[in-house]
């Protein structure tokens, strides 16, 4: 494997008439690495994602994709790169089978070689059994999984995947992380975009975080692990105007929340709290983490004013690079 970076995204900017969609973004994405795009709605990563793709043109900054660009190599930058943005493009007539069947026949596999990467395709993504009815009656997490298959039917050396848990219900989130994880194991390189600090967390060893267009972290998960702050708890007693008291008493910060309080401090404060509740007579009916670590950091970073600093530092942390030093990568599946 070549130290040619799979992407490298260098001062990216897009505008859309007035809006600025994505502000001067760099990011590097090495070969055989997991890297997840995270970001609220609008944050600019399917943006980043197009511009990977050639589906639109930056404004201005660099994007190479394995050393290619598109203003020097035209559609060879998608050489050995496969995803899809949004949702897969499939034949809802035909069955998953004759859909890839039909990708394969478009990419010039002969009949053996097709018939056999398809069949490795559609078990890659379990769908062996079910690859025979119309992709009409798939459920929407076997349309992507199946969107999956095809972007797998070229070997990529990179798959782009924009957000494919979205709009999936519990098991077909499951399905799918499990499948990402799965590619992630067998070496290939993925970029991922996600609105769910959750997925990125367990599938991702690299995250740019953007928030309307910037880049407020990127750097390592385990990085931003060390960057979280303490999560809150909801807090539900029998009596929540005097258990606020006493959470303030003990420094905690406390506020009014959906069925209690939301408590949020040091750990050993929220222990003292409880003995306090049980001396002071307060009945305790709830008490559970509302988010974890990780999301309070993710919504810190993404709903706070936006003239506060960023979190990343370059400081002795090699993998937390600051935002001008900014990361980025993006893709999407169309198949050229
Ligand atoms: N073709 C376009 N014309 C005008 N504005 C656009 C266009 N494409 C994107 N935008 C705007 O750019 C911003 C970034 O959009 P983008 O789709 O990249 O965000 P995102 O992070 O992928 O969010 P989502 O998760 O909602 O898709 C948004 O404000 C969006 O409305």
């Amino acid at each position: 494997m070549s130290d040619v970076l799979a992407v490298n995204a260098v001062d990216l900017t897009k505008t859309f008439g007035p809006l600025t969609a994505v502000d001067h973004i760099s990011l590097q994405v090495a070969q055989g690495e997991v890297y997840g795009v995270l970001g609220p709605n609008g944050a600019g990563k399917t943006t980043v994602l197009r511009m990977l793709f050639g589906l639109i043109r930056p404004d201005s900054g660099v994007l190479e994709v394995f050393g290619r660009s598109w203003p020097r190599d035209g559609v060879r930058t998608l050489d050995g790169v496969a995803g899809f943005i949004e949702s897969p493009k499939l034949y809802p007539g035909l069955s998953g089978r004759r859909n890839l069947q039909l990708l394969a026949g478009l990419d010039g596999l002969d009949g053996a070689t097709a018939a056999r990467r398809v069949d490795e395709v559609l078990d890659t993504v379990d769908l062996l059994g079910r690859d025979r009815e119309k992709v009409r009656g798939y459920s929407f997490g076997m349309r992507q999984r199946l969107g999956v298959a095809a972007a797998l039917l070229r070997v990529p050396r990179l798959l782009v995947l924009d957000e494919p848990a979205n709009g999936l219900d519990p098991a077909g989130i499951r399905d799918m992380r499990a499948l990402v994880k799965r590619l992630a194991g067998s070496g290939m390189t993925v970029l991922l975009s996600s609105h769910d600090m959750a997925e990125v967390e367990q599938i991702c060893d690299d995250v740019t975080i953007m928030r309307t267009g910037q880049v407020v972290y990127h750097g390592s998960i385990a990085g931003l692990r060390d960057r979280a702050p303490v999560p809150a708890h909801r807090l539900t007693t029998t009596d929540d105007d005097r258990a606020a008291t006493l959470a303030g008493a003990r420094g905690l910060e406390v506020e009014p929340a959906a069925g209690g309080l939301a408590v949020r401090g040091d750990e050993k404060a929220l222990d003292a709290l409880i003995a306090d509740l049980v001396g002071a007579g307060i009945g305790l009916r709830g008490l559970a983490m509302s988010e974890t670590p990780l999301e309070a950091l993710f919504f810190m970073l993404t709903e706070r004013p936006p003239t506060a600093p960023t979190v990343s530092s370059a400081s002795t942390d090699p993998s937390a690079a600051t935002a001008d030093q900014g990361r980025h990568a993006v893709t999407s599946g169309a198949r050229r």
